[in-house]
């Protein structure tokens, strides 16, 4: 049980192709005490029929990242509910979807921003709180993808918006490393989920790199969730500041 009675807050759910689902229920086995956040209203029935039934009695907050008030609201109560948090999974982000195709040079404005606010600028947020109620060190991870390392056609503002993500995380990392808080993040080669569907071409990457990449595979959420666990474990408790890709090597191809 490489988790068992650990507390940790699983940001991200939408349904069951969430790759946030499969690293709770790969946590969940592994005996992790789980707390969700869920985006809004729409999301509540879904999110809630989903734990309930796999994960009885655990507890299930609202949450819109682009609003302090409810980021606060969320920790204030799970420090009154657990006291102490060990873990954060953060899989959250978002882009408008004229951002995700076409030109690049044509981003606006406030696009820009909303990718920025809700995919980088969210872990930044949450980590402030966290860190608070974090008293016997733990481990924050999030999200990513090979656009905020070099770019990948039509992944455009969300790219930008990773590159931030991944820097803040090692920003976060060298601060939080006295307090025994570990952040990384996991930069998972393309799944089909809901969010995918926002990505111009998403199919046409899947063929790509089942040619090229070394396992000649696309990745599966499982193997995600494996490496989630894996860093919310003790198992990991000298590695932070790092990206670990989980992409059947794709990445190391020029
Ligand atoms: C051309 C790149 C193909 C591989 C993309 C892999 C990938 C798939 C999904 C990813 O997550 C999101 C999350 C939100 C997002 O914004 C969306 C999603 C759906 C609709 C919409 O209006 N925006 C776009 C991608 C992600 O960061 C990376």
């Amino acid at each position: 049980m490489l988790v068992k009675d650990k507390n940790i807050l699983v940001m991200g759910v939408i349904n069951k192709r969430s790759i946030a689902w499969a690293i709770a229920q790969a946590l969940h086995a592994a005996g992790a005490n789980l707390m969700f956040t869920y985006q809004g209203e729409r999301m509540e029935e879904s999110v809630r029929e989903l734990v309930n039934d796999a994960m009885p009695g655990s507890l299930l907050l609202r949450c819109d990242v682009t609003n302090d008030a409810e980021i606060d609201a969320v920790f204030q109560h799970l420090e009154e509910k657990v006291g102490v948090l060990h873990g954060i999974v953060h899989s959250i982000a978002f882009a408008k979807a004229e951002d995700l195709n076409g030109m690049f040079v044509e981003t606006s404005r406030d696009g820009y921003l909303l990718a920025q606010n809700i995919s980088a600028y969210s872990l930044v947020a949450v980590a402030n709180r966290a860190r608070k109620i974090m008293t016997e060190g733990g481990s924050i991870m999030t999200m990513t993808y090979l656009g905020g390392e070099r770019v990948v056609e039509n992944y455009n503002v969300m790219g930008v918006a990773k590159a931030a993500l991944d820097m803040s995380m090692r920003y976060l990392a060298n601060e939080l490393g006295p307090q025994n808080i570990r952040v990384n993040a996991v930069s998972a080669g393309p799944i089909r989920t809901l969010a995918a569907k926002g990505v111009k071409d998403f199919n046409k990457i899947l063929h790509t790199i089942e040619e090229k990449a070394p396992l000649r595979r696309t990745t599966d959420a499982s193997e995600v969730a494996d490496t989630a666990l894996y860093l919310m474990s003790n198992l990991s408790r000298g590695v932070t500041g790092e990206v670990i890709h989980v992409d059947s090597g794709y990445h190391i191809l020029g």
